[in-house]
């Protein structure tokens, strides 16, 4: 078995899950949050920084690396853990997505999807099948099934004809995938923000037996409410046995939301991207840095924080290294905000582990907001 999921215990409070994620390399105590490592690398982290932290799985993407440096040279490198030199788990994204935010797309077909490299311009196509030979080539022990992710705001009949075309590239992917003992395909939700249909599309996903189940269509632009709403008619249809993967997200907020609504991964650019910009998540909510009151603030980024970041340096370094475009302030807030999420899971999973995670919700929230949204 690829991969395995294992479910320790529910919260009473809120029916949150804890839970571990047996993989290939290693085991995962879910809810977990990967770090995106969009281009083959979690943005100026190094794999041992990456375990310093804690983590135990990132993401890599098929989309990326098809295009650069290419699945065959990834392939000949050992798969994505040798190129990469990390010996923990991988997940990868089918590139879908990322085709639709990224290239100016030529057209979606039933065969596919043809669009123009973003960077060289040059005509390409995947279809499920081919997501599934690059994923394959690149060996991540999680692989996910090709999707569309319709655009928000979207007709219900496009939704419809594309979710229904979504569970017809599922079994594409299924029938294509050529090592389903060592990588585990999950299939993906869809369903836009129409509950029938999210229930629909998840009886149809889950009609094929899968080690695991994202949930795709959400944070693309909608409330969070209406994302908490598409979670709570989504994640009952899910097996409890199996892990639930909310693609895309996130902030704060929105991890332990879904957690509560009985999601176990997640993913978001988040902490990198505004790491780049010296935007910084602490327990005291969010401290951009850069701002120039910070300027003789000799404090500690969060003072809550033992990471190496917070244990080193002051903010006026900070926000001199961030104005000053030093790439060196950017690893350390990139550093900081992976470790205050990945700090954020593991406080979740005590509060799961303790039956108190709606107290442990309205404590974080009171702090990090500063009222309860
Ligand atoms: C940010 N919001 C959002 N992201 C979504 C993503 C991407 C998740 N992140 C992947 C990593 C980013 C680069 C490397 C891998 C989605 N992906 C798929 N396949 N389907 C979605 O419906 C889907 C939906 C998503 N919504
Ligand atoms: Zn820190």
């Amino acid at each position: 078995m690829a991969v395995r999921y294992e479910l320790i215990k529910i919260c009473k409070q809120t029916g949150a899950r804890l839970g571990r994620l047996h993989t290939p390399h290693g085991t995962i105590d879910t809810p977990v949050f990967m770090p995106v490592g969009t281009q083959a690398t979690v943005k100026t982290m190094s794999p041992e920084e990456l375990k310093e932290m804690g983590s135990g799985i990132i993401l890599s993407n098929t989309y990326h690396l098809f295009l650069r440096p290419g699945h065959e040279i990834v392939k000949e490198a050992g798969g994505l853990h040798g190129f990469i030199n990390w010996d923990r788990a991988i997940l990868t994204d089918s590139g879908g997505f990322q085709v639709f935010s990224l290239s100016d797309l030529r057209k979606i077909e039933e065969e596919g999807v043809s669009f123009r490299s973003h960077l060289s311009g040059q005509p390409l196509f995947i279809s499920p099948e081919k997501s599934i030979e690059i994923q394959n080539a690149l060996g991540a022990d999680i692989i996910m099934a090709f999707d569309e992710c319709p655009p928000y705001p979207a007709e219900r009949r496009y939704v419809r004809d594309s979710m229904d075309r979504t569970h017809r590239w599922l079994k594409r992917c299924v029938g294509a995938h050529q090592r389903p003992e060592d990588q585990a395909l999950f299939g993906i939700v869809q369903g836009g923000m129409y509950k029938d249909l999210r229930q629909e599309s998840a009886k149809q996903i889950t009609s094929v037996e899968l080690p695991g189940y994202a949930i795709g269509g959400l944070s693309v632009g909608e409330s969070k409410d209406l994302m908490y709403e598409m979670l709570e008619v989504t994640t009952p249809l899910l097996p409890q046995n199996k892990p639930r993967y909310l693609m895309g997200v996130g902030s704060p907020d929105a991890l332990v939301e879904g957690v509560i609504r009985g999601v176990d991964m997640f993913d978001c650019v988040l902490p990198t991207r505004i790491a780049r910009n010296g935007t910084t998540m602490t327990s005291q909510g969010r401290v951009v840095v850069r701002n120039a009151k910070y300027a003789r603030d000799f404090t500690p980024l969060d003072p809550e924080c033992d990471c190496y970041t917070c244990r080193n340096y002051s903010r006026a370094y900070l926000r001199h290294l961030i104005k000053a475009d030093e790439t060196f302030g950017i690893r350390l807030t990139t550093y900081h905000n992976l470790y205050f999420l990945l700090r954020l899971m593991e406080q979740i999973r005590q509060a799961i582990l303790e039956d108190r995670l709606q107290d442990f919700r309205d404590a974080f929230f009171e702090k990090y907001y500063g009222s309860d949204e």
